[in-house]
């Protein structure tokens, strides 16, 4: 069957099942179109598109690599501007395996038109991040995402057994080869950050190996959004308005059109490119980089006809590491901007008191800050 064939027949199916329980999974399951909006409807000031394209930089990483000074002074320099800015760039001759990465797009299409049973073995848990999850209906009440998501992390902390077991479990013998290009796209996109962070340490003008050395034993997150189609795509968000709390994340779109970044107070949307990977910088990163890079303000947007599907690495620290900036970026003119803390504290904020949004960082460290022991 055709993809889009498919993702057609799946939506008239979140359209057409009948609600028997108050199962979260069931909400966009709901025939009652209009109470179904409800709790998807987002207000108009979060949703509005400028219809403008941002004229973020694509950096050609092979300069980067084999090129010279003057080259690798070319590439930061552009880096910096953008993350002076908006915090996004796109990234070409990234070194990721363009087969793998098509790939991994066509196990995804087909994990997202499995059966529900199927997609249900590996349910995520509350509290986990790991696992296949609907509009965070089990979360939110309202403002719920358009979307369907399925996460896998993988640590190098040590702190591995619980998501390895569910990886190895979950997959099975049944789905060994998705399991292995997933494992690789992970690793892959893990080296790519690194060198990302060795540019980003250059572009900041702290030494080279300063932020790549951090993350070194970080963990990764892999999360795959579908957004199906939606009959009222001017009223919903398939993703809110948010930087991610994560350090750095690349994404790599499908063909169709979906991802937003608020640039000059406009929403503006970042052309798909087959051969590029979207960079973008989260809150974590931000921390480190005592704000002088600022996060990524983003949010996908969803349509009528076509189903969307968006691959996304997340890189986080290791769950003991210190989030605190280097010392050539703290001064009398430029005091810390936030205080120490650890990527656990972040998160478990971000899941317990909060919901993601364009302040979350600034929340948590007013949080943080005075719950902490005079
Ligand atoms: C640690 C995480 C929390 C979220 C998933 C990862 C990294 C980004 C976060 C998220 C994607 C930002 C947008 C809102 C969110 C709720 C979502 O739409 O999925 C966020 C994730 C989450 O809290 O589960
Ligand atoms: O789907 C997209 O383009 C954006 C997804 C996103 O922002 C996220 O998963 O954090
Ligand atoms: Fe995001």
């Amino acid at each position: 069957m055709q993809f889009q064939q498919a993702i057609y027949l799946k939506s008239q199916l979140l359209f057409s099942s009948q609600m028997d329980s108050n199962d979260a999974f069931n909400i966009l399951l709901n025939p009652n179109l209009s109470q179904n909006l409800q709790k998807f409807t987002w207000p108009k000031e979060e949703n509005t598109s400028s219809n403008q394209e941002l004229n973020e930089p694509i950096i050609d990483l092979e300069g980067f690599h084999g090129g010279s000074a003057a080259e690798t002074a070319g590439t930061t320099d552009l880096i910096r501007a953008a993350c002076l800015g908006h915090g996004l760039f796109q990234v070409i001759n990234h070194g990721v395996d363009l087969d793998l990465i098509k790939s991994v797009n066509d196990h995804v299409n087909l994990f997202f038109n499995l059966p529900k049973e199927t997609q249900m073995r590996v349910h995520r848990l509350p509290g986990k991040i790991w696992g296949y999850s609907f509009a965070h209906a089990d979360r939110f009440s309202l403002k719920l995402p358009w979307k369907e998501i399925f996460s896998c992390i993988f640590r190098e902390d040590g702190h591995d057994s619980e998501e390895t077991l569910f990886f190895e479990t979950a997959f099975g013998q049944e789905f060994e080869k998705i399991r292995l290009d997933f494992q690789n796209y992970g690793h892959a996109m893990k080296k790519l950050s690194l060198t990302i962070m060795e540019i980003l340490g250059m572009s900041l003008g702290v030494d080279k190996q300063h932020y790549k050395d951090f993350f070194e034993d970080g963990s990764s997150i892999l999360r795959f959004n579908f957004y199906p189609p939606c009959q009222e795509p001017d009223q919903t968000l398939g993703t809110g308005p948010h930087c991610d709390p994560t350090a750095l994340t690349i994404l790599y779109q499908d063909q169709v059109r979906g991802l937003e970044v608020l640039d000059d107070g406009l929403w503006k949307s970042v052309r798909p490119r087959p051969d590029a990977l979207v960079v973008s910088l989260g809150d974590t990163f931000s921390a480190l980089a005592n704000g002088v890079y600022k996060s990524c303000p983003h949010r996908a947007v969803v349509n009528k006809s076509m189903g969307r599907i968006s691959m996304v690495y997340f890189l986080l620290p290791a769950e003991e590491k210190v989030i605190k900036p280097p010392k050539n970026l703290v001064s009398s003119e430029r005091l810390r901007q936030y205080p120490d803390f650890k990527w656990s504290d972040f998160h478990n904020f971000t899941q317990n008191h909060y919901r993601v949004d364009l302040a979350t960082l600034q929340n948590f460290s007013k949080w943080f800050i005075s719950h902490q022991p005079t």
